[in-house]
């Protein structure tokens, strides 16, 4: 069933090409970018304060990484935000390493207040905000995914638990920011409605291009690019499979 759904959001990827904006950390950029092209989708990286609005508003998703702060990457967040506010187009925060600084923490606290239609971190992270995943989502209005050897989404009512992926996942920096980029990619082919289903959709992809990916590369070097190839192969083959309507 969830190989269903990320079919289908995969085609409509396919489609659409979705423009997705990252705002995200310097340790991953290249990766970050790299896995939204291999999607399907099409990246933009800037954080200029003069252009960051624009860039947001002529893409289909917004992705805010924390995980590198300035004081310059912080005012582009913000306009970013309030740019994607204005357009209508879901934000997407993953609170990297909150758990590590309480400024870091408050600060990310902030800008869940502008309601994230998805929060994505690890178990750590997302325990450090305080309440159990389904009250924070239901309390920021946003889609709450908790990954690690096994993800959980939850919407405040729905939830999902998928087994899938693979430990080498952990071993390469960045398969967490850059995957929540991809699930910005998936969030931005679809409605607020559907961004549970395209949570659940984007991690069994990335999940099961991990397991694939783990089959092929000896270690984490090889592995980071093998799950590139495997991301790019699922998406091609999810696009011959589609039916004729
Ligand atoms: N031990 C594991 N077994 C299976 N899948 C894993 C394992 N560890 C991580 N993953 C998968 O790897 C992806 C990244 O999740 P993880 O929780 O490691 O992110 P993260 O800690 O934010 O990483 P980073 O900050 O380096 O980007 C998720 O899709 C998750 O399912
Ligand atoms: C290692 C690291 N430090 C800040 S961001 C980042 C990338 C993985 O989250
Ligand atoms: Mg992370």
């Amino acid at each position: 069933m969830n190989e269903d759904l990320a079919s289908r959001h995969l085609n409509l990827i396919q489609d659409q090409r979705p423009a997705v904006h990252c705002l995200t950390n310097t340790v991953v950029q290249s990766l970050t970018a790299n896995m939204l092209l291999a999607v399907g989708a099409i990246p933009s990286m800037s954080s200029d304060i003069s252009e960051v609005a624009d860039f947001t508003a002529r893409s289909q998703a917004l992705l805010v990484n924390i995980g590198t702060l300035d004081p310059l990457r912080k005012n582009a967040i913000q306009a970013a935000i309030t740019s994607a506010q204005e357009n209508n187009i879901p934000w997407i925060l993953d609170p990297v390493l909150i758990d590590r600084a309480p400024v870091r923490l408050a600060y990310a606290q902030e800008l869940i207040k502008r309601e994230p239609a998805v929060i994505r971190g690890n178990a750590g992270e997302i325990s450090a905000l305080g309440s159990d995943p389904k009250s924070l989502a239901r309390d920021n209005r946003s889609i709450v995914a908790v990954t690690g050897a096994t993800d959980f989404v939850t919407d405040g009512n729905r939830e999902s638990t998928l087994h899938v992926g693979h430990e080498l996942m952990s071993r390469v920096t960045g398969i967490g920011c850059a995957g929540t980029a991809v699930l910005s990619a998936f969030c931005a082919v679809t409605d607020t409605a559907g961004h549970f289903d395209a949570v659940v959709a984007g991690l069994h992809t990335l999940g099961k291009t991990g397991e694939n990916a783990a089959r092929k590369a000896s270690g984490p070097g090889a592995f980071a690019a093998t799950i590139l190839d495997e991301i790019y192969f699922t998406s091609q083959s999810s696009s011959t499979e589609r039916p004729l309507t």
